[in-house]
């Protein structure tokens, strides 16, 4: 089913979400929407901007499931056990999940893009502003509530730190499932350099959309063998009493428009 594209006034920007997310067409605001192409050569370097502080604790890993468009690995975030601070931040965030974004080959899968360049995954580690709120739900619907870190996937080498992650999506293929996942240390999917970095204010790019996110995409990438992603496409869109399965792919969003926003570069 194809978004049927409605007249829309100003305040609003129809977002082409992917056919299968039944988000909303519209977001109120919209004008500070994620994904984006990330243009190098307009990016803006800024000096202010810190290299990034993440302490992230293996112990508050608690469960990885499928929540039917991707699968998340979830922390415990009743303490400032696991966060982010420094790099383009003013407070500490708290750690949440982290979860990925694939395509059916490894030609597309990615959500940001740079210069209109594609990666065939995307990693989000999700954060939120622990200085200011209380809970991930109270953060998630302020401008400043969220930081996310995106990491692209390239294919190559096998990455060891992932293969625990890979050998328990088979407990999970449907929507729905839950498995206990403990003593896993996200920082070891970071790029070994986390200096250089890319930063703009933009949304979530699942529903509700919410445009809460300070973006933190990682100039460099990490390397996945093929096989690692193959697993990623094994899980399911869909829980274990329908009958037709279909596989999990394609779990992005389009990039969408930039809206007059800068992205600024911690690098020259
Ligand atoms: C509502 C939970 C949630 C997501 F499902 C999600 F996909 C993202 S994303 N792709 O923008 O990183 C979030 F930031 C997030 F907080
Ligand atoms: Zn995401």
């Amino acid at each position: 089913r194809r978004c049927n594209l409605t007249a829309c006034s100003s305040k609003y920007v129809l977002s082409q979400m992917h056919p299968m997310w039944q988000g909303p067409l519209a977001v109120p605001g919209g004008d500070r929407q994620s994904p984006i192409d990330i243009v190098v050569r307009k990016s803006v370097f800024d000096s202010k901007l810190k290299p990034l502080e993440t302490e992230y604790d293996p112990q508050t890993c608690q469960q990885i499931w499928n929540n039917g468009y991707s699968f998340l690995v979830e922390y415990d975030d009743t303490t400032d056990k696991s966060t982010l601070k420094g790099g383009p931040l003013q407070d500490k965030f708290r750690l949440c999940q982290f979860h990925f974004h694939w395509g059916e080959s490894n030609s597309w899968g990615s959500e940001h893009t740079v210069d209109r360049r594609l990666f065939p995954a995307e990693l989000h580690l999700v954060h939120w502003n622990s200085d200011k709120y209380s809970l991930f739900e109270e953060a998630v619907m302020e401008d400043n509530g969220l930081a996310v870190i995106g990491v692209f996937l390239k294919v190559g080498k096998r990455h060891e730190g992932l293969q625990k992650l890979v050998d328990a999506l088979p407990a999970i293929r449907h929507k729905g499932s839950v498995v206990d996942f403990t003593r896993f240390d996200p920082g070891c999917l970071l790029p070994t350099n986390t200096d250089d970095y890319w930063t703009y204010h933009g949304s979530l790019t699942t529903p509700p959309l919410t445009e809460s996110v300070t973006w933190i995409v990682m100039k460099q990438h990490i390397e996945v063998s093929h096989d690692q992603l193959a697993v990623f496409r094994s899980l399911l869109f869909t829980s274990a009493e329908e009958e037709v399965q279909k596989s999990m792919v394609n779990n992005f969003r389009v990039q969408q428009p930039l809206r007059g926003r800068t992205v600024r570069s911690s690098f020259t």
